[in-house]
This record gives structure tokens, sequence and C-alpha cells, in this order.
């Protein structure tokens, strides 16, 4: 089987504190990998990194086989184009309205303008193509309302169907349900693993609820202190080995007196 993320001795500083120590994995086409670890861990400084967002001291990532550091700036574009992102904070933009924000998922695929993305110009099928996947994910009733008029779960469905717009081969979610309670959370992480399913996506996923990561992924990846600490599949793994990601040294700026404690 191809693979969709690969990661290879990726070392990652901001100034004289190392972050990421060494992380290397390979996630293949069509795996469902949940990433777990502490706060301050480095996970987000590791998503960003896939991203093309941070300077690798040394390492190399690659998408579908494409190195990201050796990428041409059209290439870079190209490399994004198949990655769908999906955050904590929803990011989506306020002004416009649900259906608006979908279209918005089409404009780096199509190199539509924004005005397509505004509506006023999109194609038929365009604006089919957007409301289908609001309909998937059950949001077409809500196409005209803005963000502000939705909750939280329906926010991150909208910010759902924009990255399905988009058409990714390669889904990165950080920290999904973040900012959900605990429903609203289940149902989003529902739709979202029922989509990546569906379309054989490829998907790392940000969570911090053990029990959920052991639920939804086909794997796990755990970080403690910039480095891979747990890689196994999901029939290997050990609970009591999950809470060993939370205890002692687990940031990478800790100081050992800290951890002692
Ligand atoms: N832009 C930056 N400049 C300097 N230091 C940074 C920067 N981003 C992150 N760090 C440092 O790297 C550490 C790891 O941060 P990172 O956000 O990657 O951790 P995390 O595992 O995602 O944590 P959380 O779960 O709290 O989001 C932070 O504690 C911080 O000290």
């Amino acid at each position: 089987m191809s693979s969709a993320i690969t990661c290879e001795d990726v070392r990652v500083s901001y100034g004289d504190l190392q972050v990421l120590r060494g992380v290397s994995f390979d996630i293949p086409a069509g795996q469902g990998v949940v990433l777990l670890g502490a706060n301050g861990c480095g996970k987000s400084t590791l998503m960003r990194s896939l991203n093309g967002l941070e300077k690798l001291q040394s390492g190399r990532i690659r998408i579908h086989g494409d190195s990201l550091a050796d990428a041409s700036r059209v290439d870079l574009r190209r490399i994004r184009r198949c990655m769908g992102y999906v955050f904590q904070q929803f990011n989506l933009v306020p002004q416009l309205s649900a259906f608006q924000n979908v279209l918005l998922g089409a404009m780096g695929r199509h190199r539509l303008g924004l005005l397509s993305c505004l509506g006023l110009t999109a194609s038929t099928e365009e604006r089919a193509r957007a409301m289908a996947c609001l309909e998937r994910v059950g949001m077409a009733d809500r196409a005209q309302h803005r963000p502000s008029q939705l909750s939280g779960g329906q926010q991150q469905r909208v910010a759902i169907a924009r990255m399905l717009m988009q058409a990714p081969k390669v889904v990165i979610a950080d920290e999904p349900i973040a900012s959900l309670d605990p429903k609203a959370g289940r149902e989003v992480l529902d739709l979202l693993w029922r989509i990546v399913r569906e379309e054989g996506l490829s998907m790392l996923c940000t969570l911090h609820q053990l029990d959920l990561a052991r639920e939804y992924a086909d794997r796990i990846i755990g970080m403690k202190a910039g480095r891979v600490e747990i890689d196994a599949a999901i029939a290997d793994i050990d609970p009591l080995h999950l809470n060993t990601l939370y205890v002692g040294m687990t940031r990478v700026d800790a100081q050992p007196q800290e951890d002692a404690a």
C-alpha cells in the first residue's frame, strides 16, 4: 500500500528549544491515525510541519511521496491542495454563509476567485457540489446561516463540508472536538470518521480523549516530549500503556525538577 504521510527523523527547534526530536512514522493511504500526547509535547508543531509551515532542522516529510522540503512553490500548492484541515476553532469566515464557506473549499482546487466563493459567479455544478457537501453533513437546511447563527457542532459540520468540497486525499484534524461538549463532540467525530472511511481518505487526528482514540482509530501514535513514544495498531494497544504518555517528562519545555514533582 502506498504511503500517505511519511516523517523521517523530523527535528524542529524554536531557538534553543528542540520541540520535535527525531519523529518518524509512516501512515499508509487509507489509514486513520489518532495522535495522542500531553499539552506541550509537540503535537501542534508536528501538525504545522506537515503543512510545510515549519522549517525542519533536519529530516524529511513526504505527502504521497512528495517531499515538502524539495517542493517548488507550485508543487507545494499542489501538495497542500490534496490536504484537508479540520481545526479546533472551525476557522469559518464569519461574514459568509455556511454555503459560501463550503464554496471556499473549492477555491484552491479549481482556482475559483473570491466572487465565485461568494456564490456570485460559481458554476451551477460547483453550487450543486457545495450543497451536496452540506447535505452530506446534515446542514443543507442551514446553508444560508452565518457561523454565529450555528452551534459549535454545526459549525464544525460546515467545516467538514468545506474539507469535503476540497476533495482532499489526506485529512489533518487538529483537536476537532476540543471546543465541543461531549455529545456534540461524539456526533462530529462519528461524522468525520464516517466521511474519511467512505471516501477512503487517510487521516491524522489529534485528540485528548483516550477512550475515543481507541474507539475510532486504526492506529495510535503517542508523543512524549517531542518523540514518538507509542506507535501501534489499535488491537495491540495496552490501555494502561497510553497513560504513560501523560506521566513524567511530557513537555518539551519541562525542567527536570518540575516533572519530578
Ligand atoms: N512558535 C513558537 N515559538 C517558540 N516556542 C514554541 C512555538 N510553538 C511552540 N513552542 C514551544 O513548543 C512547545 C510545544 O508546543 P506545541 O504547541 O507543539 O505542543 P502541543 O503538544 O500541541 O500542546 P497542546 O496540546 O497544548 O496544544 C510549547 O510548549 C512551546 O514551549
